[in-house]
């Protein structure tokens, strides 16, 4: 094992994360952690980035150690300190890592493992999928190990195929719930430098989405998550943990994500972990704790005894997300939880992470309710992301029994709603709102954009809850989401006919061309094409397409539609398609291929969102040359700059065209865009340059999980806000 000076880390103090108030109060701490540092998993992270150059990979072996893929232990430079030595300090931290093209790969790795309903390319419903297939990815090139675990779903069609590469682990176990035995297999892929590992379970064989067919939501989603999804996240909806681990003997950590419930299921809530542990049981069999006991799992033993079992944790993130096709239900996710186990505890017991209810807003309340006090997790720090405040997770009153607190902490959930948002005369109108729970325990608030972070302490995108966060305004961050670069990439993306970069342009007008002859559009390629790809629904302002869209047909445009959702917008849309038949297309369904396909394709992408925490396809649209229109809000207000024709000495600035909402709404979007559109007709240049600057933006994963190492840094300056 090698030990080296780190170079000097980053400094806390100069963020680019956001204004001076977030800065954490002492930046001095982080200082006194420098020093000699330890070399932890240097060789994997360098492995990984030769490794991928040659096809090949690094695996991670159960004792700490990585290989080359092909058998070859990595040596020299390359060596990997073990577990024991890595654990035998506080939080240790490597030296940043320079990769082969003289990236930093990181300061500190963790050992992660994602547990999500979706993540793209295996499965996929909105953007949950997207940051679960790519986030992991991201972190793992990082240097960071990474373990994904979600369901196997197999809808019978050729989407069944995405699951070839994963083979069966093991011979299927069987887990006790719903009020017998359930068999659970377990299929596993290495791929992008990620463990993809897959949950089985004849209720996850059947037509349709993750979470609903062609009749509606499965009423049972919560059935279908709950053989992966950990108790963490019963309730009524939501849920997702991510938690890193740098026991010996469990060298993963886990992350739930993208749960549904419903409120009459919580004692279900355990399978997940049970299914979970059996699986990592198979893998280390020396000293794991399988949690096979039926319904609650939280703290089963006396609290003495979970000292020695239950390992600390150092980080737990949560977000807030909604699940698109659940209409008002909503999601939290936790999103990261790191672990560290103390010396002691390593050598007597398990990480093990348990709650007995699994909301993961409720999973905050918990570490602060019902751990701390007993020293357990004590030295762990809880980050919450809200995806999206307009889903809060409020539930009747009596749900409370279910989340597991103690009654004491009633108040940290409570919830009354207005006189005028109740149904009848005997509502009183109290109900128990699990994310407000989560603001006030966490130690940490983070947004998926610097702009939804500021909207989400305003009277209008506060949803009830701004003066709360407003309140927690020292602590609360945004962190834009990232673009998949290898899955979202004009130059490879295989879903598209002609590829192209921005240094020749010319394949985007065959994708173009190809489009509309895929829509059965009149061939023309001069004609301005405009896109629209997302949920049918208010948030993202379908209603302002709607009223605009008669005088848009005025035009000479063509226009292009994919979605699926409220179904009042998909019949607009068939109706539209029949009524504008050489102009528009309403693709109405959920079709990933189809979206690069837009995505190249169009010459402008539409996004007049009422709000938007951060939105994906504005950046994606401007990776592929395609210039956004979008609402000046949230994420889309942070991403895309307004196009200005005479900066720079009429050279022209902006990435794209934002307009502001104000009364007469659609008005403002279809000004904007006969702007767009008469610029694409006249200005050639001028659109020209909106594309390659567009085109030039580094909206990449990278970006973004260096400002998640920052945040998780700072977690660690500050005690823990409940203890
Ligand atoms: N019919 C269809 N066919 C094919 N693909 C489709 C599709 N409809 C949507 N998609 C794809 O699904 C993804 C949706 O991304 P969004 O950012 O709009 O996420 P969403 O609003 O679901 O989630 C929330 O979480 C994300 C992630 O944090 C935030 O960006 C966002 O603001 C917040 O509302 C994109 O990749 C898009 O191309």
């Amino acid at each position: 094992m090698g030990t080296l000076l780190a170079p000097p880390p980053l400094h806390p103090c100069t963020s680019f994360l956001n204004s001076p108030e977030t800065t954490p109060k002492s930046c001095a701490a982080s200082f006194l952690r420098q020093g000699k540092t330890k070399i932890g998993y240097l060789a994997l992270c360098r492995s990984l980035a030769d490794g991928n150059k040659n096809n090949g990979g690094v695996r991670s072996m159960q004792d700490g150690s990585s290989i080359i893929e092909g058998g070859k232990k990595a040596e020299g430079d390359s060596k990997v300190i073990d577990s024991k030595d890595k654990l035998a300090t506080d939080r240790e931290e490597v030296a940043e890592v320079i990769g082969g093209e003289g990236k930093v790969l990181t300061r500190v790795t963790h050992s992660i493992v994602f547990v999500t309903a979706e993540a793209a390319p295996y499965s996929k419903t909105g953007g949950l999928g997207d940051v679960c297939g790519s986030l992991p990815t991201a972190l793992a090139a990082r240097g960071h190990r990474v373990m994904v675990v979600s369901p196997r779903y197999l809808h019978g069609g050729p989407s069944d195929k995405k699951f070839a590469g994963a083979s069966e682990v093991g011979s299927p176990t069987k887990i006790y719930c719903f009020g017998g035995e359930q068999e659970v297999g377990f299929f596993h892929e290495f791929r992008a430098g990620v463990d993809w590992v897959f949950v089985d379970h004849p209720s996850y064989h059947r037509p349709g989405n993750p979470y609903g067919d062609i009749f509606g939501a499965f009423g049972h989603c919560f059935l279908l998550l709950t053989f992966f999804v950990p108790s963490f996240f019963w309730l009524s909806s939501f849920g997702s943990l991510y938690f890193v681990t740098q026991h010996v003997k469990l060298p993963w950590c886990f992350h739930w994500e993208g749960s549904l419930m419903e409120r009459n299921v919580c004692s279900l809530s355990t399978i997940g972990m049970q299914a979970l542990y059996q699986f990592v049981d198979s893998r280390n069999s020396e000293g794991i704790l399988c949690l096979k006991s039926g319904s609650r799992l939280m703290l089963p033993f006396p609290a003495s005894r979970c000292l020695t079992k239950i390992g600390k944790c150092d980080m737990v993130e949560l977000k807030t997300f909604q699940f698109p096709c659940i209409g008002l239900v909503s999601i939290v996710n936790v999103v990261l939880v790191r672990m560290r186990i103390i010396s002691e505890i390593w050598e007597n017991g398990h990480c093990c992470f348990v709650s007995p209810v699994g909301v993961s807003g409720n999973f905050i309340m918990l570490l602060a309710a019902k751990y701390r006090p007993y020293g357990v997790y004590k030295d762990s720090r809880s980050i919450l992301v809200i995806h999206n405040l307009a889903h809060q997770g409020v539930e009747p009153a009596a749900s409370y029994n279910n989340l597991g607190l103690p009654l004491e902490w009633y108040g940290a959930v409570e919830w009354v709603f207005p006189t005028w948002a109740r149904t009848h005369a005997l509502d009183t109108g109290k109900a128990v709102n699990v994310l407000k729970g989560a603001i006030v325990t966490a130690d940490r608030i983070l947004t998926v954009s610097q702009g939804y972070a500021w909207e989400i302490t305003t009277a209008e995108g506060g949803y009830g809850l701004d003066e709360l966060l407003s309140s927690r305004k020292s602590v609360l961050n945004g962190i834009t989401n990232g673009v998949d670069a290898a899955e979202w990439n004009p130059s490879l993306d295989e879903h598209i006919p002609s590829n192209y970069s921005i240094h020749d342009l010319s394949g985007k007008v065959e994708c173009k061309i190809a489009l509309q002859k895929e829509l059965g559009l009149p061939i023309r390629p001069d004609c301005p094409l405009i896109g629209f790809i997302g949920r049918l629904d208010y948030q993202k302002g379908i209603d302002i397409i709607l009223s605009a869209t008669p005088e848009l047909m005025e035009e000479d445009i063509q226009f292009v539609m994919l979605g699926s959702g409220e179904r009042q917008y998909e019949d607009w849309m068939r109706v539209t398609e029949a009524h504008y038949r050489d102009k528009y297309r309403g693709w109405v369904g959920f079709n990933v291929p189809i979206s690069h396909r837009i995505t190249a394709g169009c010459d402008i992408l539409l996004m007049p969102s009422r709000f938007e925490p951060c939105g994906l396809n504005q950046l994606y649209a401007m990776r592929y040359g395609t210039v956004p229109v979008v609402h000046g809000t949230g994420g889309l207000r942070d991403t895309v700059e307004n196009f200005n024709p005479y900066a720079r000495e009429s050279l022209g600035e902006g990435t794209g065209y934002v307009f502001i909402f104000s009364t007469d709404v659609w008005e403002f979007f279809s000004y904007a865009l006969k702007i767009a559109i008469q610029t694409y007709r006249e200005h050639k240049s001028s659109w020209e340059g909106l594309m390659k600057r567009g085109m030039e933006r580094d909206c990449t994963w990278d970006k973004a999980a260096i400002k998640y190492e920052q945040v998780f840094e700072w977690a660690f300056i500050d005690p823990p806000y409940v203890i």
